[in-house]
């Protein structure tokens, strides 16, 4: 799969999610992700329907819990057929190590194992909140490095964080692990709750390997356009 650009489909019922897909026009195959927003109301179904009508799968649960727990709800997401799928790497290693154990078993025979990326630190930490309150003695930039090392190590296929630590850490892992990079604003919109953010092209230049764009996209006044220029901006 080529330097793909999911967007986060962050709505509050599904009839918005479907009018918004609706309305998009991609030249190829979209891909989307669904979080915990959508899949907590509506549940696996949701899954099998956006699978049905083609749409490529990043299901962001972002899995927290002790080892045991994680591996057996591993083993039940992998039976969706989704493309990638999410832990927390502060979980820790055995916690990373069982759900890429769950995602093999739970994966029917003949399909392909769903991706494990590993959340390090969230876009929306800024250096403050890593020292303030999670009481953190290293730079964000060291933290989300040393996470993504502990993910690999333990199974990982790659690892979320912002843009800006990709460039800094990138030659330390195999070309094909994963840097996949949400915190995705265009020049000229707004933060949000954001605190790492990077424009698409400053992403593609630091070499982020597939990009999540929510709002900028789903909130814009005319989503095919805003698609289209991030797009533009992010594969040029
Ligand atoms: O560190 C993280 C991990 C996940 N996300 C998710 O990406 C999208 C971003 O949405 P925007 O509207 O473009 O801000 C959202 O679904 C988050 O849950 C993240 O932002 N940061």
């Amino acid at each position: 799969m080529s330097k793909p650009l999911f967007i986060a489909l962050d709505f509050d019922d599904q009839e918005k999610m479907w009018l918004f897909l609706n309305q998009l026009q991609p030249q190829s195959k979209l891909h989307v992700k669904l979080g915990m927003e959508m899949f907590y109301q509506y549940g696996p179904e949701i899954v099998r329907d956006l699978s049905a009508k083609g749409y490529q799968i990043f299901l962001d649960l972002k899995l927290h819990d002790i080892p045991n727990t994680v591996k057996r709800t591993a083993r039940q997401l992998a039976a969706l057929g989704v493309y990638c799928t999410t832990v927390h790497a502060l979980g820790g290693k055995e916690m990373i190590k069982a759900a890429k154990e769950g995602l093999i078993e739970g994966t029917p025979e003949g399909k392909e194992v769903p991706k494990l990326l590993a959340v390090t630190e969230l876009t929306s930490i800024s250096e403050d909140v890593l020292r303030d309150e999670q009481h953190c003695s290293l730079s964000l930039a060291d933290e989300v490095k040393s996470l993504a090392h502990q993910a690999q190590t333990a199974g990982a296929d790659g690892i979320i964080c912002s843009p800006l630590e990709v460039k800094a850490m990138k030659n330390e892992f195999s070309d094909d692990f994963m840097f996949v990079t949400p915190g995705i604003r265009p020049a000229s919109y707004k933060k949000d709750d954001q605190a790492r953010v990077a424009t698409p092209s400053q992403a593609r230049e630091n070499g982020s390997t597939a990009i999540v764009v929510g709002r900028p996209i789903t909130q814009a006044e005319n989503p095919q356009v805003a698609y289209e220029e991030i797009l533009k901006d992010w594969t040029k």
